[in-house]
């Protein structure tokens, strides 16, 4: 498993470089990897992820790719080349989509998304999916792994089913992570960081409660604190 300090993923959901940039800087060393997400690509393109690496920090490329098998495929082998560590796709693409992506990954952790943390179970009804979030969750995990991912993400609710059913070595990457009293946003399913842990999720990702609070620093110190706290007392 990495070490305490890369379980902590940083989303960089910002308007641009600058803004960034500045983040990683007032985080300093409280955390090694940071996400750029549509948001950041589409406004600064593949440079903010060449300066990011350039400068020692790990990237998660969360473009969550969902297209034809070439197409994500293609797209991975570019991904590769910027250095990234992770990078997403959506778990729904497909058993041969997901086979690609896995085939081009090499060592880039390709990480398949499973259910939106914003989704619940009337969001997939409304697109035709009649099982609710869990087993919608554990059946798109099984495909992954039946074609060769080894990390998906999912919200912490499903982590420990999904710890169970897919083993210790399986990365869990979970979002829609509140420290308590945070703003919950637009997050449909929220849990602590600690919470996240010990339902079993090998990282969590953190956007807003970092990137918009006063102290990014403090905001990243406390929950790597809370992250330390909840390992050590297993
Ligand atoms: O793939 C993701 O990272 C992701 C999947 C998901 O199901 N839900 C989810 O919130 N995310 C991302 O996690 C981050 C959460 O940001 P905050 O809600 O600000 O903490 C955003 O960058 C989302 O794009």
């Amino acid at each position: 498993m990495s070490e305490m300090r890369d379980r902590l993923i940083i989303a960089l959901d910002v308007d641009s470089a600058a803004q960034a940039q500045q983040i990683v800087q007032s985080v300093g060393d409280s955390a090694t990897t940071f996400k750029v997400g549509k948001q950041l690509f589409t406004a600064e393109g593949p440079q903010i992820v060449r300066d990011l690496v350039a400068s020692g920090k790990k990237v998660f490329l969360d473009l969550k790719f969902h297209d034809i098998p070439n197409t994500v495929g293609a797209a991975i082998r570019q991904a590769r080349e910027l250095n990234v560590s992770m990078l997403t796709v959506h778990a729904s693409g497909g058993s041969k989509m997901l086979k690609a992506a896995s085939d081009a990954g090499g060592p880039v952790l390709v990480l398949a998304v499973t259910v939106l943390t914003s989704m619940n179970d009337a969001d997939l009804s409304e697109i035709g999916i009649a099982g609710n979030v869990q087993a919608q969750v554990l059946l798109l995990g099984a495909l992954a792994r039946a074609n060769g991912i080894r990390g998906l993400v999912a919200s912490a609710h499903e982590a420990r089913e999904l710890r169970r059913e897919l083993g210790a070595d399986f990365a869990i990457v979970t979002p829609g992570v509140r420290p308590a009293g945070a703003e919950k946003g637009d997050q449909a399913r929220v849990v602590t960081p600690a919470a996240a842990l010990e339902a079993g999720a090998s990282h969590i990702v953190v956007g807003r409660p970092i990137t918009e609070a006063a102290d990014p620093a403090a905001a990243a110190k406390a929950i790597m604190e809370e992250l330390e706290g909840t390992l050590q007392s297993r």
